[in-house]
């Protein structure tokens, strides 16, 4: 069972980069995880949102492999309390080869990818940067994998 973040373009901030790399670093203490990166699209200028959207899409399910359960990251998606993660994580541990959570670019997923997904997940009615987002994320990740550890790391 492998867990994997994908993600449209590289993390450009050295702030979010050396928190990200620390989450991920404990994370794979507990689970094999890894980030993917879609590569950025060159001259989205020339392009409408829709369209920017659209590319993004197919390079999203370009990425995934047959068998994979996709879930995308999205404020309108299933919201739940950290504990509640850390079971549905569990759950999905038995069931699952590749678990690929998602998060979309600056403008969101095409209508495509919103098919091709089986859950969508929020982490706050709020909306985040696809760069901060990644971020909150892996910190989810890693409490949830800590409260099934029996890590001191979660308080209710
Ligand atoms: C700037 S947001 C895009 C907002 C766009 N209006 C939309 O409707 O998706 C970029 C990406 O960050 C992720 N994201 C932002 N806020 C989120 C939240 N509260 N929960 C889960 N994912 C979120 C989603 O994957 C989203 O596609």
């Amino acid at each position: 069972m492998k867990f994997v973040l994908l993600v449209v373009g590289k993390t450009v901030e050295k702030h979010y980069i050396s928190a990200i790399g620390d989450y991920v670093q404990r994370i794979k203490h507990y689970i094999p995880f890894d980030i993917e990166v879609i590569p950025e699209l060159k001259n989205t200028k020339s392009l409408s949102t829709d369209q920017q959207k659209e590319k993004e899409g197919e390079l999203i399910l370009k990425a995934l492999q047959p068998g994979d359960v996709p879930v995308l990251l999205d404020e309108h998606g299933k919201e739940f309390r950290s504990t509640e993660f850390a079971t549905w994580i569990e759950r999905k541990m038995h069931s699952v080869k590749r678990l690929v959570f998602i998060i979309g670019g600056p403008y969101g997923f095409s209508p495509a990818v919103y098919q091709a997904a089986q859950e969508k997940l929020s982490l706050s009615k709020m909306t985040f940067s696809h760069q901060m987002i990644r971020l909150i994320f892996v910190e989810q990740l890693y409490r949830a994998m800590s409260i099934l550890n029996n890590s001191p790391y979660h308080h209710e």
